[in-house]
């Protein structure tokens, strides 16, 4: 869908974005991963030109953006931005209608399809519509923001540090929020973040980068368990307890499991074993249920099965080597 090719951005003598290669695949969520500095915004930039290469092409839908005016590129893909980029002096709906404006389309379009986004973000619309930003908390106005982007309903959403502006708590709501909206689920997304955690919970691959290069792409399993390079095993030393636990989904768990239980008690919590096992680990401890244990919930004709929190941590414990190289 997005496909970088030998991809070079030079700011006089500092390459900014080196020699990058990738390809976003359709309805996939990419994440740009790194510190600061390493050339994340750039590459985003580069593919709405809002920046222009330096070397390099990138094809979006199969057609070289150098080929396509600039405004004709942006009308097929939605940008999101950090603190939303919301103009203060308009309201939520005329900033909604920025895009439908410079589409010339006409008023009633752009009024059922303003309603009708406000309503796939959960705000409903006679509560906002007429509200300026500034009357908004954060997280309202980074929806109003993806609002502005989902409107003319484009295939690509570029989003840059779209919660970085919000406090922790809001931050981790808003995007579990965020990762379960349908109005997202078939887009081809690259996200920009420096957020490990974000980036694991989003991404369904994760583009790690230094110094404008490209480390590792890959799926949050193959970043953890097998690390291109020594700067990816540093980059995610700190996290990497918790990280190998989200990217373990229960159904890989089954097989090093003890036997599914003949009698199950009803009473005993249950989860979808889609979820994964830092998921689980903490239902047990929120819950207080860490000796009880937990009931997988098989998607499949196979039996639940029962665990505990020593059986799960030991059978993470046998799977993991298998996922190593
Ligand atoms: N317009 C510009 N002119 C000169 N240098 C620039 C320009 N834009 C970015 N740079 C430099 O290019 C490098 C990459 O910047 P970029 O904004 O892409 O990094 P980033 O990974 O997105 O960082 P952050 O997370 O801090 O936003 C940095 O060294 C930055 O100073």
């Amino acid at each position: 869908m997005i496909l970088l090719s030998n991809v070079t951005k030079q700011y006089g003598n500092l390459k900014a974005v080196d020699d990058v290669t990738l390809e976003v695949k359709e309805g996939e969520t990419l994440v740009l991963l790194g510190t600061s500095g390493c050339g994340k915004t750039t590459t985003l930039k580069l593919i709405n030109r809002l920046e222009e290469l330096t070397d390099g092409t990138i094809e979006v839908a199969g057609t070289d953006i150098k080929h396509q005016k600039p405004e004709e590129l942006r009308r097929k893909i939605g940008y999101v931005i950090q603190g939303a980029g919301l103009f203060p002096h308009y309201t939520v709906q005329e900033n909604i209608a920025v895009v439908p404006r410079l589409l010339h389309w006409k008023k009633d379009k752009t009024h059922s399809r303003t309603l009708e986004v406000l309503e796939l973000l959960k705000m409903p619309p006679q509560q906002y519509l007429h509200k300026y930003p500034h009357e908004l908390s954060g997280g309202q106005q980074q929806r109003v923001g993806l609002a502005r982007a989902l409107v003319a309903n484009p295939p690509v959403i570029l989003m840059d540090e779209p919660f970085g502006a919000l406090d922790p708590i809001t931050r981790n709501s808003i995007r579990r929020e965020f990762k379960n909206l349908e109005a997202l689920r078939n887009k081809t997304t690259v996200l920009v973040t420096h957020d490990v955690q974000e980036a694991f919970e989003l991404g369904d691959r994760i583009c790690l980068m230094d110094d404008g290069e490209v480390q590792q792409l890959g799926t949050p399993q193959e970043l953890i368990f097998r690390p291109a390079n020594a700067f990816v095993t540093h980059f995610l030393k700190e996290h990497l307890f918790q990280l190998q636990l989200q990217v373990l989904y229960l159904h890989q768990l089954r097989p090093f499991l003890p036997p599914a239980a003949q009698d199950i008690a009803s009473n005993v919590l249950s989860i979808a074993e889609t979820a994964n096992v830092l998921e689980a680990t903490q239902l047990l401890i929120a819950t207080g249920a860490i000796q009880q244990g937990l009931i997988l919930e098989a998607t499949t004709a196979i039996p639940a099965q029962s665990a505990t929190l020593t059986d799960l941590m030991a059978a993470v414990e046998r799977l993991t080597p298998t996922l190593r190289p």
